[in-house]
């Protein structure tokens, strides 16, 4: 397909800052991509750096460029996040920063055990439950550019009071532990960058062309990375729509992609109009609805394509009844227009909103994929298997030390941890090095010493097999093995069937490590380790996304991770106050405009259907309570939605005794597949 003169202009621009503002669909992701394949003729690929959000986004940049180029050309080109850049770069430099470069990252899970360590180390009398607001904090300062040292908490904030106590500690404790977590990814490269003037000059001479999709996604951090990665060539390609800007929540400053002209003097912006994807009609509600945000940008966007089917809005009678309207409209569109099961995208706000599509779509044998949801790696059996592979690549990390101490129990109970723990402390030596000591046996007595004795020896040997890194799986599973991990899960679980999921899961883990194993050439644990860290937050269970989205399959995924995507037939469901705009941000006085972008982003991802879904009365709490449609519907004009808004139907008894028995037969059914 040719490009219109404005993306021609675009891929063809050569030196100096380029930005591309435009809407939703309008072809900017098709610039990058084409750009980078243009580039490639008279550029070597290694200088070409293009970063996006996640990974995924990355994968499929990578195969799109392979796809005009092919992959003999596309060799040394990097498509990466930001954070696997940061990585990339840590790797190689952090040691100018006083860590080593066998560095872990810390999950969200081992932070946050961290904090809690802390509090009741310096704060014993507060509650566990401030750990995480205080983790947050320390989160949104580091976006924000705040190091300890920086940090200003707000007067009369107990919780900004106690993060300005605990930040420098956490910050200590990291980096005593050679440790780092997600945040500090890019902010200890940005550190680099400002402290290794060297670093910074070699990576600013051998990345020469630097390209960024979703530009009004970057926060800070990101925006003063890419500054210094362009200070010397100013090659840099941004496109973005500043009406998708949807990650304020997480510090992105939307004003960058505004402030860019100013930013980069002399930078070439290019406004692209034509919008490829959507029906006119599509079109024209994404338009009524994002012109309700003050302060934009005015676009204005046009499709050649037809008007299309109308966009409906359906008010339902509840949660299960609106789940029926998806999968009936699912059939008929199947049926009228022989569509395939993954031209359909169910998305919504929070991820657990997904359960009554979830069962509808089950009870009726459609194939769909969930993307998103409760995190594989973030289940504790999953949490402790690979808190043993990060102790064996990194024996510093303390908080997983600690966590596999005794786990499976080994005869090292809490008190005797609590007694290493001091020793360490008092002997000002790391735990790693106190569990090593030959005199141990005075201070724990020997029975507890020869425990830990065997522990070590056990960790020693395993890391000398695991560092050649020639057999990771099976050395990985013997190990398993022989500390009893199975037999602890079968011990812990609750029943049978709890046990089973938790193998299950532990089997995954070696999965995912056989399926790395085979994908890189040279695997080691710290390289595994590292990919599942820089999972995206929003990565599915199992199996990549990309993957999945390639079944046929019906799709059902939160509006955050529907960003870049598009789907011929799309549902945006839950449009009630309270869930979009969501009810937090509503209490708190949040930001109003961003979940209105966010609506906009759910609308036009849709190319040929858009149905708009909303329930009269909702379960909450176990209760049925009645709803309000959201604001954004009044917003759109009336002519532009096929009302099918129906009265809620009185309650007729008779029928209600129907429904509840039709609910039972559902129930069982689902019972019936579960057990299956
Ligand atoms: N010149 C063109 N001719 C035909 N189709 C095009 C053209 N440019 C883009 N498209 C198609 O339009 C659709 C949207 O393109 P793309 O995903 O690049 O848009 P985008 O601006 O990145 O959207 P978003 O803001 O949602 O990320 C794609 O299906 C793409 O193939
Ligand atoms: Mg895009």
């Amino acid at each position: 397909m040719p490009l219109n003169p404005q993306q021609q202009q675009a891929v063809a621009h050569r030196q100096g800052a380029l930005l591309v503002l435009a809407g939703a669909g309008s072809g900017k992701t098709r610039v990058i991509t084409r750009r980078i394949a243009a580039l490639l003729r008279d550029v070597p690929a290694e200088q070409i750096v293009a970063l996006t959000f996640t990974n995924k986004a990355a994968r499929e940049m990578r195969e799109r460029v392979i796809d005009q180029v092919g992959r003999a050309a596309a060799k040394g080109l990097i498509v990466a996040t930001f954070h696997s850049l940061g990585v990339r770069i840590l790797r190689q430099h952090i040691d100018r920063l006083g860590y080593k470069t066998n560095f872990s990252i810390f999950a969200t899970g081992d932070q946050l055990r961290l904090v809690r360590d802390l509090l009741a180390r310096h704060q014993p009398g507060c509650s566990a439950s401030i750990a995480e607001q205080v983790l947050a904090r320390i989160g949104r300062a580091k976006n924000e550019l705040q190091r300890p040292a920086q940090f200003q908490p707000r007067i009369d904030d107990p919780v900004d009071a106690l993060t300005a106590q605990l930040y420098p500690r956490y910050q200590q404790a990291l980096k005593a532990c050679n440790v780092i977590d997600f945040d500090d990814i890019l902010l200890l490269t940005l550190q680099l960058f400002e402290q290794a003037a060297d670093v910074a000059r070699h990576y600013r001479q051998q990345l020469r062309y630097v390209l960024v999709d979703e530009y009004q996604d970057t926060n800070a951090v990101q925006y003063r990375l890419l500054r210094e990665l362009c200070a010397e060539h100013g090659n840099l390609c941004v496109v973005g729509d500043d009406d998708q800007s949807i990650y304020g929540w997480r510090g992105a400053v939307a004003g960058n992609i505004l402030d860019f002209g100013r930013d980069f003097p002399g930078a070439c912006i290019i406004k692209l109009e034509q919008n490829y994807r959507s029906s006119g009609r599509i079109l024209a509600v994404a338009n009524a609805l994002i012109r309700h945000n003050p302060d934009r940008h005015d676009k204005r966007l046009w499709s050649a394509g037809a008007p299309g089917a109308p966009v409906v809005y359906r008010l339902c009678d509840d949660g299960e009844d609106e789940a029926m309207a998806v999968v009936e409209t699912i059939h008929q569109e199947r049926y009228a227009r022989q569509r395939a099961y993954r031209d359909f995208a169910i998305l919504y706000r929070t991820n657990g909103q997904s359960r009554a599509f979830e069962e509808q779509l089950r009870y009726e044998n459609i194939p769909y994929v969930l993307i998103g949801g409760q995190q594989f790696f973030d289940r504790k059996e999953v949490r402790d298997a690979l808190a043993y592979f990060k102790v064996l690549a990194n024996p510093l990390d303390e908080i997983n030390l600690l966590r596999i101490l005794n786990y499976p129990r080994r005869g090292i109970g809490e008190q005797s941890a609590e007694k290493l723990i001091a020793l360490s402390l008092e002997w000002q030596q790391s735990l790693w090095q106190v569990l090593q000591r030959p005199d141990l046996p005075d201070h724990l007595g020997d029975k507890v010493a020869q425990a830990v004795h065997d522990f070590v020896s056990l960790l020693q040997r395993y890391r000398r097999l695991l560092g050649r890194g020639g057999q990771l799986v099976p050395d990985a599973q013997a190990l398993f093995a022989e500390i009893g991990f199975e037999d602890e899960l079968c011990r812990q679980a609750e029943d049978p069937k709890q046990a089973r999921r938790r193998i299950d899961n532990l089997h995954e883990v070696f999965n995912a490590l056989s399926a790395y194993v085979e994908r890189e050439g040279v695997a080691t644990l710290e390289g595994f380790l590292e990919k599942v860290s820089l999972l995206d937050r929003d990565e599915p269970v199992r199996g990549s996304k990309e993957e999945k989205l390639k079944q046929d399959a019906v799709v059902l995924m939160s509006l955050h991770s529907s960003k870049g995507l598009e789907f011929p037939c799309v549902f945006l469901v839950g449009l009630e106050e309270g869930s979009l705009p969501h009810g937090k941000v509503l209490e708190e006085g949040g930001d109003v405009r961003e979940e209105r972008r966010l609506c906009y982003v759910g609308i036009t991802r849709a190319r040929e259907r858009l149905l708009l879904l909303g329930a009269a009365r909702r379960r909450r709490y176990g209760r049925l309570q009645p709803q309000v449609p959201s604001r954004f519907l009044a917003e759109i004009p009336p002519e532009l939605l096929e009302n099918q808004a129906a009265e809620p139907a009185p309650v007729d008894p008779q029928q209600q005794a129907v429904r509840a028995a039709d609910f039972f037969s559902r129930i069982q059914t689902l019972l019936k597949t579960d057990n299956g």
